[in-house]
């Protein structure tokens, strides 16, 4: 049995290792403080996909990691996964800025705490938001590969504070290896999605507005539409960590992507179309867009023995089944 930290642990990703965890038989401490608008759940009233307070082994401390950093000193983690975050879609980051600027303090914290309680093993979640905006333009944009990142060079513009922040993050768990000998890995997630995930987040709420609009002739999403985003499952994230977080011990960087585009519009087609309708897809050019095109080089994840295997429309259908079943 392992001792497994998670910060962050009742949000959309976190609530996802927490239960790959449980179910190998690992004891599970969770530490989120349930804040507004970043898709947190309380545990108390059960989780969309599973119970976790049903497993012995679950341990939740409904509170802001840092509190639990200066009130826990445990030396004996085997892993933590540091998920713990404000960030909650785009309008959140656009909009809210300083209050995402608070990950710059939780991972300070996070670091000086590992310093002393001296965990096995850190697994980071920093972002794909941390690469360069300059390369994801409509006139000029490529797939994202890990070495464009280099902190002994330039690194260029990340995408706005809540990039900055999960930069920071990373050269954090460079230096707490160099200077301190503390094993860690940092992923840098593409559009994360999957059937649970806040409506603040696209997926869920385009596949809902396709399914409330079935046989209506226009269909919305923000922006243009012809913004891209590399979707992929949240179960192919938690693979993509599980089959490579012990392959890697010095901070560096592993995309979770899959290295292929899809437009907003064609993603809205898609859900259309599932629902049986082919409706005009429109954008909604008030609302944020964010960066044009933002995908992830699959080279390096494919040499550390991962490739994600869900595909979008898969995804698509899954969620689809689940929030029609659940309204019936
Ligand atoms: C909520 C919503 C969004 N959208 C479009 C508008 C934007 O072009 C895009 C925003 O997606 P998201 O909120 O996922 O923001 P990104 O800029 O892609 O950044 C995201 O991906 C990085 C890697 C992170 O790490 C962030 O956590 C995450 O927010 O979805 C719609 O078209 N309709 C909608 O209802």
């Amino acid at each position: 049995m392992k001792k497994i930290l998670i910060t962050g642990g009742a949000g959309f990703v976190g609530r996802r290792f927490v239960k790959r965890h449980l179910d190998l038989g690992n004891e599970v401490h969770c530490v989120d403080p349930i804040a507004a608008d970043t898709g947190g759940i309380d545990p108390e009233g059960g989780w969309p996909l599973y119970a976790p307070n049903d497993y012995e082994s679950f341990h939740f401390y409904k509170q802001d990691c840092r509190t639990w950093f200066r009130e826990h000193r445990d030396d004996d983690f085997d892993y933590v996964f540091h998920l713990a975050a404000m960030v909650g879609g785009r309008a959140m980051i656009e909009n809210n800025p300083l209050a995402v600027a608070d990950d710059l303090s939780i991972d300070a914290e996070y670091w000086q705490w590992a310093k002393a309680a001296k965990p096995a093993k850190t697994v980071c979640f920093s972002s794909s938001a941390a690469y360069p905006i300059g390369r994801q333009r409509e006139l000029g944009y490529e797939l994202l590969s890990e070495d464009m990142i280099q902190f002994d060079d330039d690194i260029g513009m990340p995408d706005m504070s809540y990039g900055w922040a999960k930069l920071t993050c990373e050269y954090l768990a460079l230096l707490a290896y160099e200077k301190h000998g503390l094993k860690s890995v940092c992923y840098r997630p593409f559009s994360g999605y999957g059937e649970d995930q806040d409506e603040s987040y696209p997926f869920p709420s385009i596949c809902k507005r396709a399914m409330a609009h079935v046989g209506e002739p226009t269909l919305s999403v923000w922006g243009t539409g012809d913004q891209m985003r590399d979707f992929i499952y949240i179960e192919d994230c938690v693979d993509g960590v599980l089959t490579t977080m012990d392959k890697i011990d010095n901070g560096d960087a592993l995309n979770l992507s899959t290295g292929i585009y899809t437009s907003f519009k064609q993603f809205a087609r898609i859900a259309a179309e599932e629902c049986g309708y082919e409706p005009e897809v429109v954008g909604l050019s008030d609302k944020p867009a964010g960066v044009f095109a933002r995908g992830g080089c699959t080279k390096k994840q494919a040499e550390y023995g991962f490739k994600a295997s869900v595909s979008f429309r898969e995804g698509i259908k899954k969620a689809l089944a689940l929030f029609a079943a659940r309204a019936s």
